[in-house]
């Protein structure tokens, strides 16, 4: 079962365009978004949300094609943005009590709970609000209403350590029961090396993979070796190499194959979620 499905989605900007994108993401997970800057991972969200709308294929989100101007729908997302929009001169209190009766099961009591937990004050306005402020507030807006769907486009980035732990364990708690499904886009890989099941990498508007975690770290490895081991054959197995003065550090999408080629030559270590964006930008390579 699948809380978002997107076939051949393209949407074109004059100097962008998501490219004919095609995944399924799996109910019941945490699924993490990466991508470098401008790779297209808020226009991906936003097409998601209903936001805005493909120019080609189609896009389902909780089985309803998107975007859908049913309230039911909307109901069943929590989106947490930062751009999320919110009446700067209202406080806390006035701007929910607008928001509330929007969702049938929302729940007040959550609601102040988050709060508490989140130390915010209803008392504030909106426009006083840090920027973390403004992320804890959408997520006590998008965990209140009983969502199925969480999306949060770069929740952990304005957050402190120690709240970014907590948020965490908060999402990590959330999808015990497996009906519920949570993506977010976050530059902090870490994260999601700490609590993501699949990862979605986009690249230059193209999907890159979209794959179990654990299968990505396995598939993947960073290879470390001599310059001499480099040679124009050699570094066609490579996604992207980083040569220094004392030798290279590249990485292969192909684990077994690096195994077999370089044996005990060359250091293969399992990469990180960050060496698999450093290397993939650097490296060039286009995807299909
Ligand atoms: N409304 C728009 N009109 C024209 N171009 C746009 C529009 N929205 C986004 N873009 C372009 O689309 C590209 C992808 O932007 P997007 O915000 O989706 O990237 P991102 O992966 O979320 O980046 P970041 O990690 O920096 O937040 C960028 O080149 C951006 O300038």
């Amino acid at each position: 079962m699948n809380a978002i499905e997107l076939r051949n989605v393209t949407k074109t900007y004059p100097l962008f365009k998501v490219d004919n994108v095609s995944l399924d993401v799996k109910k019941g997970y945490i699924t993490g978004l990466i991508g470098p800057n401008g790779a297209g991972k808020s226009t991906l969200i936003k097409m998601i949300t209903g936001l805005i709308q493909p120019d080609k294929g189609s896009l389902k989100t909780l089985g309803s094609e998107m975007p859908n101007q049913e309230v039911d729908i909307k109901q069943r997302l929590g989106i947490v943005s930062d751009e999320c929009f919110y009446y700067e001169h209202l406080t806390i209190r006035e701007m929910t009590q607008m928001i509330a009766p929007f969702y049938t099961k929302w729940d007040n009591k959550a609601f102040n709970d988050y709060l508490d937990q989140f130390e915010l004050s209803p008392k504030k306005k909106i426009q006083d609000l840090s920027k973390g402020m403004k992320i804890k507030y959408s997520l006590a807006v998008a965990l209140s209403h009983e969502a199925d769907l969480l999306i949060m486009d770069e929740p952990t980035s304005g957050l402190d350590p120690v709240f970014r732990r907590e948020l965490l364990d908060l999402l990590a708690d959330m999808i015990q029961d497996e009906t519920r499904s949570i993506i977010f886009s976050t530059h902090i890989t870490t994260d999601l090396e700490r609590i993501a099941d699949y990862i979605t990498f986009i690249h230059q508007g193209k999907l890159v993979f979209n794959e179990a975690k654990d299968d990505v770290l396995e598939r993947y490895t960073i290879v470390k070796g001599d310059m001499g081991l480099l040679d124009s054959d050699i570094r066609k197995h490579f996604i992207g190499i980083r040569e220094t003065a004392v030798g290279f550090e590249a990485l292969s999408d192909h684990k077994a194959e690096a195994e077999r080629l370089f044996g005990r030559l060359a250091l293969l270590q399992r990469p990180t979620l960050e060496d698999l964006i450093y290397f993939t930008a650097k490296g060039g390579r286009k995807y299909a």
